[in-house]
């Protein structure tokens, strides 16, 4: 099956998991983007979304689906969202998109994590993609050469900023043999704003195409 069918049948099966009357979380992507339009089939049904780009905002307004401010919410029930890896822990790279940090924050306010993907995201290690890191910029060179030392190779992604304002380095070639502890410790450095690891907190459910896993 083609990636792009099966981005679709995650996103409509994604649907699944949406009850009546609740604020969803949504995520950031190209797989997110087929979820956003299956959930205006019950926008009547939903209280609302809070969102974790502009590019997601644009589209949930675009189909009259409110955007919520998750400071007002309180927890939310569900958070649905794209990854760019997926191990048999469920543990994710996330950020491709660049969208990481609030997709982090939306992810940790929700109850369960439902993840989609298509089967090209599928690894047994973590780290053939590149691993995304939001920087404050003026940190880029000091959590470059913090991340050399660590063993990895950190590329910036020039011309590309985050909608924080912040910058993003990829770390490229690295085989992460402990996602938790890796996070944890990207995590302790100064002007490290978020590491794209979905590791200390995976997500819940996998659905490649419609299939849970
Ligand atoms: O920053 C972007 C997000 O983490 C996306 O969820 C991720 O890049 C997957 O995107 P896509 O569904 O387009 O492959």
């Amino acid at each position: 099956m083609s990636q792009p069918n099966e981005k679709k049948l995650a996103g409509e099966a994604a649907l699944r998991y949406v009850e009546d009357g609740a604020i969803v979380g949504v995520g950031t992507g190209s797989t997110v983007a087929f979820f956003i339009d299956a959930l205006a089939s019950m926008k009547d049904r939903i209280k609302g979304a809070v969102s974790s780009s502009e590019q997601s905002t644009a589209q949930l307004k675009k189909h009259g689906i409110d955007v919520l401010d998750l400071n007002a919410t309180g927890p939310l029930s569900i958070y649905i969202d794209g990854a760019d890896e997926c191990d048999p822990f469920r543990r994710l790279i996330k950020g491709g998109g660049a969208a990481l940090t609030r997709e982090k924050i939306v992810a940790a306010a929700a109850q369960k994590f439902v993840c989609i993907i298509d089967s090209s995201k599928r690894v047994d290690v973590l780290g053939k993609f590149p691993l995304p890191i939001e920087v404050i910029p003026m940190a880029r060179s000091l959590v470059s050469r913090e991340i050399v030392k660590l063993g990895g190779q950190p590329v910036w992604r020039d011309g590309v900023t985050t909608d924080n304002g912040n910058w993003i380095i990829d770390v490229h070639d690295w085989r992460i043999a402990d996602p938790v502890a890796l996070e944890q410790q990207l995590n302790q450095l100064a002007g490290v704003v978020t590491v794209g690891l979905f590791a200390q907190r995976p997500a819940d459910v996998v659905l490649v195409g419609d299939k849970e896993i």
